[in-house]
């Protein structure tokens, strides 16, 4: 029965498409998330030049995830990415206490272009595994958020400011 009403409701209303691009500082993680969201698996991985694109499907939503290279020379391709971006991942590797600064730093850099003023934002803390690791509570300080909100689920920080809204996304 439920099969049958998810077929009807598809029918009638279709998928629905969101670009997403996904930021963080080199080595932050942004890859293995990407391969762990496309294909349930923790892949090894090296630096990206460039970009890696994939298609996960969530729900009725098929999400086009771009994961662009977040070392210091490519930081300045990040904002090619913004045009018709529904939503950022911005994903921020928690054991990195000495560069949450510069995190910040680019995370204010994004979401201050006028392109994204209106994506969806949802703050990655990754590494929690790591012994060390930031708390979400202070990854969200760190990236000068004062009045964002925080729903954690495993490793996911999900950040919530003014004209944000929740990507849906988490699980
Ligand atoms: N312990 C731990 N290590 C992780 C986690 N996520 C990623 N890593 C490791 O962090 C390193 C960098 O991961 P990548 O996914 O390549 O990082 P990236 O953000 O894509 O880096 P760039 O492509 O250079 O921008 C790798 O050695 C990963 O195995 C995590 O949740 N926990
Ligand atoms: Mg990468």
């Amino acid at each position: 029965m439920g099969q049958a009403f998810r077929k009807l409701f598809d029918t009638f209303f279709g998928t629905s498409e969101m670009q997403v691009v996904m930021l963080g500082l080199d080595a932050a993680g942004k890859t293995t998330i990407l391969y762990k969201l496309h294909i349930g698996e923790v892949l090894s991985t090296v630096p990206t030049i460039g970009f890696n694109v994939e298609k996960v499907q969530y729900k009725n939503v098929m999400f086009t995830v771009w994961d662009v290279g977040g070392q210091e020379k490519l930081r300045p391709l990040w904002r090619h990415y913004f045009n018709n971006t529904d939503g950022l991942i911005y994903v921020v590797d928690s054991l990195d206490r000495e560069r949450i600064g510069k995190a910040k730093q680019e995370f204010q850099a994004i979401i201050s272009d006028p392109f994204m003023l209106n994506s969806v934002i949802l703050v990655f803390a990754n590494k929690q595994d790591m012994k060390g690791a930031m708390t979400p509570m202070e990854v969200c300080e760190g990236l000068g958020d004062k009045s964002c909100w925080i729903l954690f689920s495993g490793n996911v920080l999900l950040l919530i400011g003014p004209g944000f809204s929740a990507l849906g996304f988490v699980s």
